[in-house]
């Protein structure tokens, strides 16, 4: 398939961009580069430098579908400063499916978020939980699926929406490069690494195991599998959510484990406050991807701190 790829220079959209031309897509990828870097974009692909508001200058009828990568997903950010969440998460994608009516584009594949849901009544959550998401982040999301829905029930598009729980981990020299970094594993990494003196934990008073924070886990290359199923899956005039977790939940201090298990680094920890927002356990109930796009996951939480730490000492050598 002929594919544009917005937020292709991100960490999660450059992944999915490498093993889609693996698998003999054709890619361009839009980005503004805000928060991505030209040199994560795979030589095959094509690159455009622009906004995604701009995406009808890049389109044309030979495109099959969209994948939409591009967006601003930094929960607290989001709360102090809506403002761009609102511009880049719905006008911005509001702009490109204008684009993709325009020049007859019948697929589009959507980045959504673990966020929609808010504070979860139950767990694991499931893709018929009432979504109430707490944080202008989570809402721009969720606008978005509703967006997407309207656009599959009026003309016809084909719409999946994939709803990522923590993703983490690394494809070879593809791995996470955020400035600032909020990230817990390339923050936990980075203490082994020593550039940063110690790790620090968000809260030791939730009600869970260990009084830390329970996330699910998902290995990068494991999402982006999800990926490439769900652009075989996605049928014009239909919309579909899909949650991606591996279903099993870790603490920050069983991270934080894991990190020293896999670096062999002791890396030290403070405990501090629990961070605005930050609900207490998100973990996804994944039978309807397992189900309905054939998917499976396939890496452990030691691979996934493992590939991030293989990414982590490269990125220190070509320093
Ligand atoms: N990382 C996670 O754990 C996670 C979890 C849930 C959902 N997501 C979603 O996955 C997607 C990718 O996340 P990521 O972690 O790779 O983030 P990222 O910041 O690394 O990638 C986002 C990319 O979009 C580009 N971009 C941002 N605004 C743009 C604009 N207006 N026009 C063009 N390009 C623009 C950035 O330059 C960047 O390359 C986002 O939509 C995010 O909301 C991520
Ligand atoms: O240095 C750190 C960083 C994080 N945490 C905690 O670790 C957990 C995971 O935090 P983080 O890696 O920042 O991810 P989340 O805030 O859970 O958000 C990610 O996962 C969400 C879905 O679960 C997505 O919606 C977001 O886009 C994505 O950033 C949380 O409990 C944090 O409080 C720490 O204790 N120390």
């Amino acid at each position: 398939m002929k594919l544009l790829v917005t937020g292709g220079a991100g960490y999660i959209g450059s992944v999915v961009t490498a093993l889609l031309l693996r698998a003999g897509h054709t890619v361009t990828v839009l980005d503004d580069l805000s928060t991505g870097h030209r040199d994560a974009v795979p030589p095959a692909a094509s690159f455009v430098e622009t906004d995604v508001t701009n995406a009808a200058d890049i389109l044309d009828p030979s495109y099959h579908a969209v994948l939409h990568f591009a967006a601003k997903s930094l929960v607290s950010e989001s709360t102090r400063d809506p403002g761009g969440y609102w511009r880049t998460n719905v006008a911005g994608t509001l702009a490109l499916l204008e684009a993709t009516r325009h020049h007859g584009t019948e697929r589009v594949v959507f980045s959504s978020t673990a966020a929609v849901y808010g504070d979860p009544t139950s767990t694991p959550i499931v893709e018929t939980d009432p979504p109430l998401p707490t944080n202008p982040y989570g809402a721009s999301k969720l606008s978005v699926d509703r967006m997407l829905e309207s656009w599959a029930d009026a003309y016809g598009i084909g719409a999946v929406s994939l709803r990522y729980f923590n993703v983490a981990g690394a494809h070879g020299h593809l791995g996470e490069r955020h400035d600032p970094e909020t990230h817990l594993v390339p923050n936990l990494l980075r203490v082994a690494a020593g550039t940063v003196a110690h790790a620090r934990i968000h809260g030791t008073d939730y009600p869970t195991r260990d009084g830390s924070a329970v996330r699910d886990y998902l290995h990068v290359v494991d999402l982006a599998d999800a990926h490439l199923r769900a652009l075989e899956r996605v049928t014009p005039g239909e919309f579909r959510v899909y949650n991606l977790g591996t279903g099993s939940g870790y603490t920050v201090r069983e991270m934080l484990d894991a990190a020293r298990r896999v670096t062999g680094h002791p890396v030290p920890a403070v405990e501090g406050p629990r961070r605005p927002g930050d609900p207490a356990v998100l973990v996804a109930g994944n039978e309807r991807a397992q189900r309905e796009l054939g998917w499976r996951v396939h890496r452990t939480i030691d691979e996934i701190v493992a590939d991030a730490w293989s990414f982590v000492q490269r990125q220190g050598a070509r320093t």
